[in-house]
C-alpha cells in the first residue's frame, strides 16, 4: 500500500533531522514541505509568529487544536519554560500517530500531551480528566468552522482566564470569516491581526490573537 504523504514527511525527518534536537525537525519539515510536497504546517514565516506571541505569553499550559504532524507542537514546546506543557489535540488517527513518532524524535515528549479524538469532546474533559486548571495559551489551527464553536465551548468549560491569548492561523485561507466575525465583535476579547503569507507560498494568509478579558 503506497505511503501517504506525512509518512514521506515523517520519513525525510527520520532520515535527514537530528534527533532530540527541535530546531532541526522543523528544519527538516520545511524543506521538505516546500522543495518536494506542499504541506499544512503553519510553516517558517507564521511560525516565527506563533513563536513571538508563545514567548510573550511564557505558558504554563498551553492548548493545540489540530496536531496535523507534530510542527506546531514541536515548535511550540520547543520554547516552553521547565515544568509549562502543551496538550495538542489531532481528530485524524493517522496523523496522531504521525505526530506522535514526529515528537518523539525531536525530544519534546515529556511536554506534549497528545489527545486524539474531536476537540468538542475532548474540551470538556481538560479539567477533570486532564486536571487542566485554565489555558494560558491556546493555537487554534484546526477546521476553520470549529474555530467559533470551540471558542464558545472554551469559555463556557471555565477553561480562559483574564489574559488567556488564542492564536488562529488561516486566517485569510482557507479563511475563517465567521470567526472573525464572532471574535472581533465580542468585547470580551482584544483582536490583533498579523499579516502574512500561506505556508510556503506567495499567497497572501495572516494570524488573529486574541486576549480574553475575563
Ligand atoms: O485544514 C487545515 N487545518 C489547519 N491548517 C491549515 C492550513 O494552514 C492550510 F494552509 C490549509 C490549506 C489547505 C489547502 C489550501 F489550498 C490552502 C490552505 C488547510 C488547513
Ligand atoms: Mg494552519
Amino acid at each position: 500500500m503506497n505511503q501517504s504523504k506525512e509518512q514521506r514527511i515523517l520519513n525525510f525527518v527520520l532520515q535527514n533531522a537530528v534527533r532530540g534536537d527541535p530546531c532541526s525537525v522543523l528544519e527538516t519539515i520545511d524543506k521538505y514541505c516546500s522543495q518536494k510536497e506542499w504541506a499544512m504546517n503553519v510553516g517558517d514565516e507564521k511560525g516565527l509568529i506563533l513563536d513571538k506571541t508563545v514567548e510573550e505569553v511564557n505558558p504554563s499550559v498551553a492548548l493545540e487544536l489540530g496536531t496535523y504532524c507534530g510542527y506546531s507542537a514541536v515548535r511550540i514546546a520547543r520554547l516552553l519554560k521547565a515544568g509549562a506543557h502543551l496538550l495538542t489535540v489531532e481528530f485524524n488517527p493517522e496523523f496522531a500517530a504521525i505526530a506522535k513518532q514526529m515528537i518523539e524524535f525531536a525530544g519534546v515528549q515529556d511536554k506534549v500531551k497528545l489527545l486524539e479524538g474531536p476537540s468538542e469532546e475532548i474540551i470538556p474533559q481538560l479539567k477533570k480528566k486532564y486536571e487542566v486548571d485554565t489555558l494560558d495559551f491556546v493555537f487554534l489551527d484546526h477546521w476553520k468552522d470549529k474555530y467559533t464553536p470551540d471558542t464558545i465551548l472554551l469559555q463556557e468549560c471555565n477553561l480562559l482566564r483574564k489574559g488567556s491569548v488564542l492564536l488562529a492561523d488561516n486566517i485569510i485561507v482557507p479563511g475563517a470569516p465567521e470567526f472573525l466575525n464572532y471574535i472581533r465583535n465580542n468585547p470580551r476579547f482584544q483582536c490583533t491581526n498579523y499579516p502574512s503569507h500561506l505556508e510556503y507560498m506567495k499567497v497572501e494568509d495572516a494570524m488573529e490573537k486574541a486576549v480574553f478579558l475575563g
